[in-house]
């Protein structure tokens, strides 16, 4: 789409504008550059045809069933800890490029005998991406910078313009560790659990998600009422569809 130049200075005022982002997916933040990457190395394998799934992964208005779909894709094309890290700097320093300055990720801890991953060993492997991220990418800054991205404060000074290093913002990631709604009463208590024992690494509540026609409200109560005990913040996803409004306000009223 063509903009007019003052609607494309206004996006670019808003891209550099700094922002909380509080609500995004790790892995429904994935560059479709890099599932592309994934699936053309699987369809060399022979695991899966590019070709079928191509079309899905480049589709830019989806229902919310389509994105169910794309995710199951997702969930099989990023099974290893490298990918989780890897994936976890990118959407990290695509929200950075876009001047977010607090970021609240939220993912599903994933268990996967076959390579060895534990609901534990997934939010390491995030963990290892925010690490790596968080140290190595400062924001370019709205207020002191203008123009001019400062990638390290050995690039800070240039002959006409000086950052000043206080000013330079610096992206602050947290996470959420998410159940999702196929998950048993113990794989819930499991996730809480694991939250509220890495709770000192950066780990800030609980989140219910996954597709809402899936489970039902009272496999979840034990593990989110153990982490309102607690003191442990609980964000819901809830009403996504109508005949779900039931169960929605049970997990609510709970
Ligand atoms: C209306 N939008 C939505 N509603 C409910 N759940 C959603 C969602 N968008 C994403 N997810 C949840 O996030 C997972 C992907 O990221 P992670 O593998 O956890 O990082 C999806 O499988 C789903 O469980």
């Amino acid at each position: 789409m063509m903009l007019e130049a003052g609607e494309e200075r206004l996006v670019r005022a808003c891209q550099r504008l700094p922002k909380v982002e509080l609500h995004a997916h790790l892995n429904g933040c994935i560059r479709p550059s890099l599932l592309l990457e994934l699936a053309e190395e699987r369809d060399i394998v022979g695991q899966l045809s590019l070709s079928d799934f191509k079309d899905v992964i480049l589709k830019e208005d989806r229902s919310l069933e389509e994105c169910f779909k794309l995710f199951a894709l997702i969930h099989i094309l990023t099974t290893d800890h490298g990918i989780i890290t890897r994936i976890t700097k990118e959407v990290i320093e695509d929200f950075a490029s876009e001047s977010v300055v607090y970021l609240e990720l939220r993912t599903t801890p994933k268990h996967n005998e076959k390579v060895g991953m534990s609901k534990r060993s997934y939010v390491e492997a995030v963990l290892a991406g925010i690490r790596a991220t968080d140290a190595a990418f400062p924001l370019e800054s709205f207020f002191a910078c203008e123009e001019k991205i400062c990638a390290s404060s050995a690039t800070m000074e240039t002959p006409n313009h000086r950052c000043d290093e206080k000013k330079i913002g610096r992206i602050h990631v947290r996470l959420l560790l998410s159940i999702d709604r196929r998950e048993s009463v113990e794989g819930a208590m499991e996730t809480v659990r694991l939250a509220w024992e890495m709770r000192h690494l950066g780990i800030v509540g609980i989140d219910l998600s996954g597709d809402p026609c899936i489970g039902d409200w009272k496999t979840f109560l034990p593990a989110l009422t153990w982490a309102k005990e607690q003191g442990f913040p609980v964000a819901l996803h809830c009403a996504e569809v109508r005949c779900y409004f039931f169960s929605s306000s049970k997990l609510i009223d709970a």
